[in-house]
């Protein structure tokens, strides 16, 4: 085995936010890990289900458990978080979003999604309106549809694509094809955080490095500090999860 995608879990209703998840989403996430640790030790793991900030490290502590956790090997998927900004942006911009690339760092819940507007590629300006839209527009996009289906769950057709998307990386990577880079909350020390959002170059062993977030504008530090402070009690709540 060498992917094991997790989307296992409950969605949200309107109302709730992704940490509302964790009290049923947690176990479900350990459960699956023990399986893993003990079926398929060396797979990459690709983890969809929210708390994804949490979530994560709750994986990491069950492989320590067990003697298996390798961090080139875990990644909570970001990608939708991307896949939107890139739409946004690309209709600020009147591109394809296929021509469009945004940096999200951080993490995957609300402030925590950290969209990198100054570093998008092409070059682009946006005025003081145009950012505060776009930010707001990608840090709330699941929020977005999980009001729009009034009930009837989360983001799961956009969510299938991002999860295509990525995992499509991450097995090309395994098969040794080169410059595979996408966003990922992953093992880090790109902040003083033990987990963290950013580019990384996929390869033969999983994340093979990590990308700093490189030069970050004022509007950005002080969305950097508001993420790493809500990271921060998100990665704690999981780890104790376990080490309960
Ligand atoms: N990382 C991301 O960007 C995104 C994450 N999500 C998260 O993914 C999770 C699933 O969302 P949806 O697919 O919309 O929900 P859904 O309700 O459509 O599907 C969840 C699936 O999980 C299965 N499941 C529940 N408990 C299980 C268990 N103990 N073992 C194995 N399977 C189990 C259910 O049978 C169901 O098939 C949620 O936690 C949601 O918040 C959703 C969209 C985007
Ligand atoms: O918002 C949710 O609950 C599901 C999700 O993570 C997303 O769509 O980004």
């Amino acid at each position: 085995m060498d992917l094991v995608i997790i989307p296992a879990g409950v969605p949200r209703k309107p109302g709730m936010t992704r940490d509302d998840l964790f009290n049923i989403n947690a176990g479900i996430v350990k459960t699956l890990c023990e399986g893993i640790a003990k079926c398929c030790p060396n797979a990459i793991v690709n983890l969809i289900s929210n708390p994804v900030n949490s979530t994560v490290p709750i994986a990491a502590e069950v492989f320590k458990k067990a003697g298996t956790f390798d961090p080139k090997r875990l990644l909570g998927v970001t990608m939708l978080d991307v896949v939107r900004a890139n739409t946004f942006v690309a209709e600020v911009l009147g591109l394809d979003p296929r021509d469009v690339d945004v940096p999200v760092v951080g993490g995957h819940a609300g402030v925590t999604i950290l969209p990198l507007l100054s570093q998008v590629k092409p070059p682009c300006a946006f005025n003081a309106k145009e950012i505060d839209y776009l930010t707001n527009r990608i840090q709330n996009g699941g929020t977005e549809v999980v009001e729009a289906k009034a009930g009837a769950g989360s983001a799961t057709l956009s969510m299938a694509y991002a999860a295509v998307k990525f995992a499509d990386a991450c097995l090309r990577g395994l098969r040794g094809d080169a410059g595979i880079i996408q966003c990922a909350f992953v093992a880090s020390q790109v902040t003083e955080l033990p987990f963290f959002a950013s580019k990384v170059r996929l390869g033969r062993s999983g994340v093979e490095e990590v990308h700093p977030l490189g030069p970050l504008n004022e509007y950005e530090r002080d969305g950097l500090e508001k993420a790493k402070k809500e990271l921060e009690a998100s990665i704690q709540k999981g780890v104790s999860f376990i080490r309960k």
